[in-house]
């Protein structure tokens, strides 16, 4: 036979007992289970509510009337009239005894833990009453049992202590006598030797469960719930989070001993001795199998089971030379808290014996304190041991798996998947059983942390990176499109998965909990109701906390720049395809990379230069190993590469640069392409990443613009100085033809020294041949000494670019 607990969601409304009553109707035709019951969802706090208000003279009648009102909705919505009488009497009945309690507890202004426990089982009972009478409709021979009466316990009222022996034999006799009926019972209540209504603490109901299953030899013992059974991380942290089928007790008590609340781990003891299989199933959610905790889990191919946390939690910390070598003080001191009724979580201890640091639940810390200064007053007087002080604002992540007992490296990974996302670890303690292993850190780093460490154990089922975007121009706009197009492939071949959190350009940022559809960008943007605002785009995108975050920026203003520093000190990497912060100061420049490595995170700038040719991947991989950049020659600038390439026959030089800017070649400035400007910063970045330590005055840059045009106040006057000098460019494409020669604008770096010039190349040139907006360049090197080694191909272009941009977003999700 079967124990079916049904907890407070399952009995809390008309669609949840109509669930409950289907599972039940689906098991017609088996052994009859014994359902044990919860109070319906938020009775037991309105009932510990209404037993204060009535110790402190406040009014309780509104919320024993809600009580009144959310039972008989439930019974006149499911019951016929004619059936209904009976048990709205019932729970009248039970309502008016409630009420005189409550009053009296009015008159004498005192509420004993004995009182309290009484006016609790009402919610329990009922809950039980309600759903036994619906359930007469549609079965033969129910009955209804006052679980309080079976259970017999101590009178540790609120949290009693069962008599196992006399309990058991209680439950089988009464059991043996209704064998053939559907038994409703009462979690939580239970009575002590005088009859008087005791409760079992905390997660009571399961605990009844537990117990019923254990006396009656259980086949199993299901908790039906609201959730699909345990899983692998708190899911209002953890979006990915997904359903455990199997754990071992002791992982389910390691599990939820740090915060998962779906079973509470002592109701697991008595199936635990009996070897009794627990289940936790769905109610809402049939197709659900359930997590079953049991003996003899199958092994499994997860490295940990699940991360648990504790939200609030405080520390305490002693330390003095007094503790060295005296045997027994720590012994002393957890006694005393044990005595005291503080419950320690957890405990670390330094080798040197020299401190001891604690974690209780912050409502314990300054009573901790206080025993603390009390029993250790001499050895503080005697400045021995230091005055400790409570730390709040703190809480526990742990990892917990048999596994971890047999393979070498889960906290090597837990440490570092805290550590690259700048979380601070204040405390670290393993359980030496190893099936845990748990760590203090701050409050405000929690969500970060229990996402980066599930995805650090979990990384090969999949990943989750998480994207801010500036600037929704050529390249952006390319990007989320892209992005969109690729997601699909990116979760089934590189379990990999990019969300946009983010985006901004100049007029609106819209910033998105859940992640941004991409499909829908646009309008999402446009109805957000922000105003763009850089630094407040910022400081969200830091308050999200998000692990694998990464700030993207497609923008050519130098205003986004200023944050990266504060970006990467805050462990997100930056992507960026605009130049002009690897190109401003060096110091800036070399900033930004000792930033990225202090922190852990990446800084990835490939699409600075040629677009998405991999050109500063090859010159870092160079450099790693160890080859020495004798000289660079290169073709840098997509726009005017292009513009050579097609200034031919009868189209005018004017003409075809704004056919390049069209096409997407030039920067939002077609000027800073063709006063060398952007080529020049391109020769920066590679002579820096060279090792030459340059400024943008080290640069010799040969101009191949007329002065009127250089002098151009905006686009449009460019456009017409252009075309005022059409002359000199026909001069200049006249001359190279006759000499059948073409033109090009080359950079070069030989011996630290950066020049960009015009020239005019023959066919021997190996620069000649060039097509497009292609851009060329040429690394010598040590090893590449004879021969260089040469990368060419389209430099300019928003497919192209953004492309390299999104390469760059992969790589650092492959880390
Ligand atoms: N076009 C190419 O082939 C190519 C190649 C490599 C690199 N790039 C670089 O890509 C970058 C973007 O080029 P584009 O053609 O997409 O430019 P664009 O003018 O089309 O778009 C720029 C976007 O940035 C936004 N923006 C500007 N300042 C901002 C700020 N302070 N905050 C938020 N948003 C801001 C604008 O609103 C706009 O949406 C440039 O830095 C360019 O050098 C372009
Ligand atoms: N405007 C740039 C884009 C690539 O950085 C070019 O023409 O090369
Ligand atoms: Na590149």
């Amino acid at each position: 036979m079967n124990i079916l607990k049904f907890g407070g969601t399952s009995v809390g409304s008309i669609e949840s007992i109509t669930a409950l009553m289907e599972i039940l109707k689906s098991r017609e035709g088996t052994e009859n289970p014994v359902v044990v019951l919860s109070a319906m969802s938020g009775i037991t706090n309105a009932l510990l509510e209404m037993a204060e208000s009535a110790k402190n003279l406040k009014d309780y009648s509104e919320s024993l009337k809600l009580m009144e009102e959310r039972h008989f909705t439930i019974i006149r919505t499911l019951l016929p009239a004619a059936a209904q009488n009976p048990v709205l009497t019932r729970i009248r009945i039970y309502l008016n005894e409630l009420e005189d309690i409550l009053q009296s507890v009015y008159n004498l202004r005192e509420l004993s833990p004995q009182t309290r426990d009484l006016i609790l089982s009402y919610g329990e009972r009922c809950a039980t009453e309600m759903i036994s009478h619906i359930a007469k409709q549609q079965f033969k021979d129910v009955l209804y049992a006052d679980g309080s009466e079976l259970i017999k316990t101590d009178s540790n009222f609120g949290q009693a202590k069962v008599n196992v022996n006399l309990t058991e034999m209680l439950i089988r006799t009464f059991y043996g006598s209704n064998k053939d009926k559907l038994i409703f019972v009462t979690g939580f209540i239970s009575s002590n030797d005088e009859g008087r209504v005791t409760t079992l603490g905390r997660g009571g109901s399961d605990y009844t469960a537990a117990i019923w299953g254990s006396a009656l030899d259980a086949d199993e013992i299901q908790i039906w719930t609201d959730v699909d059974g345990m899983l692998t991380a708190d899911p209002r942290i953890v979006k990915k989070a997904f359903s455990l089928p199997e754990l071992s007790y002791t992982e389910a008590m390691e599990l939820s001993y740090f915060g998962a609340k779906v079973i509470y781990p002592p109701t697991m003891i008595p199936a635990f001795l009996k070897k009794i299989p627990i289940v936790i199933k769905n109610t809402f959610n049939l197709d659900f199998p359930g997590t079953y905790i049991k003996h003899g889990v199958s092994p499994s191919n997860l490295p940990i089971k699940g991360i648990s946390s504790i939200d609030g939690i405080s520390v305490l910390n002693l330390s003095g030379s007094g503790m060295v070598g005296k045997a027994g003080f720590s012994g002393r001191l957890f006694s005393m808290l044990s005595r005291e009724q503080v419950n320690v979580v957890l405990i670390t201890q330094s080798s040197s014996e020299h401190s001891i640091t604690f974690a209780v639940k912050p409502s314990d810390s300054l009573k901790a304190l206080s025993l603390i200064n009390k029993e250790f007053d001499l050895e503080l007087q005697a400045k021995k041991l230091e005055y400790p002080e409570v730390e709040n604002g703190l809480s526990i992540l742990a990892i917990v798996g048999e596994n971890m007992k047999r393979t070498p490296g889960m906290s090597g990974k837990l440490f570092s998947a805290l550590g690259r996302n700048g979380v601070n670890v204040r405390a670290i303690a393993q359980g030496s059983s190893e099936y845990n292993i748990s760590v203090i850190l701050s409050k405000s780093d929690l969500s970060k942390a229990v996402n980066a460490v599930h995805d650090a154990f979990y990384s090969d089922l999949k990943k989750t990176l998480h994207i801010f975007c500036l600037g929704t121009g050529n390249i952006g706009k390319t990007l989320f499109a892209q992005l969109q197009s690729q997601m699909q492939f990116l979760a089934d071949h590189n379990d990999l998965q990019v969300k946009v959190m983010g985006i901004s350009n100049t007029r609106k940022m819209h910033l998105d909990p859940n992640g941004i559809d991409l499909t829908q960008w646009e309008e999402e943007l446009d109805m957000a109701n922000m105003k763009a605002s850089l630094p407040d785009f910022i400081k969200k995108m830091k308050a999200m906390n998000l692990p694998n975050c990464v700030f993207v920026d497609n923008t050519a203003s130098p205003n986004p720049v200023e944050y990266y520093l504060d970006i990467l000190e805050s462990s997100i990497s930056v992507v960026t395809c605009n130049k002009i912060g690897n190109s401003a100061d060096y110091e800036q420049y070399a900033a930004f990379k000792q930033a990225a490595r202090t922190y852990g995170v990446d800084f990835f700038y490939e699409t600075n230069v040629g677009a998405g040719l991999p050109i500063i991947r090859t010159l870092r991989d160079l450099m790693l190993s160890g080859d020495k950049v004798a000289r660079i020659e290169a073709i840098l600038s997509g726009t005017i590469s292009y513009i050579f390439n097609n200034y031919k026959e009868e189209i005018l030089f004017h003409e075809i640069v704004k056919e390049a800017q069209d096409k997407g070649y030039t920067e939002p400035d077609p000027r800073d392409d063709l006063n060398g400007k952007d080529f020049m910063r391109k020769m920066l970045i590679l002579a820096r990443d060279a090792g030459y330590a340059l400024e943008e005055k080290d640069i010799e840059l040969q101009n191949m613009l007329p002065p009127s045009c250089m002098a151009a106040v905006d686009v449009d006057d460019f456009y017409a100085e252009l075309k005022n000098n059409t002359d000199y460019f026909e001069g200049l494409k006249k001359q190279a033809a006759a000499e059948h020669k073409v033109l090009r604008y080359i950079g070069k770096l030989e011996d630290g020294k950066v020049a960009i010039t015009l020239q005019m190349v023959d066919e021997s040139h190996p620069f000649f041949t060039l097509s497009g907006s292609d851009n060329i360049i040429s690394f010598t090197t040590n090893r590449y000494k004879d021969r260089p080694l040469v990368v060419k191909g389209p430099g300019a272009g928003a497919e192209v670019t953004a492309a390299g941009v999104f390469a760059d977003i992969i790589n650092i999700g492959k880390r």
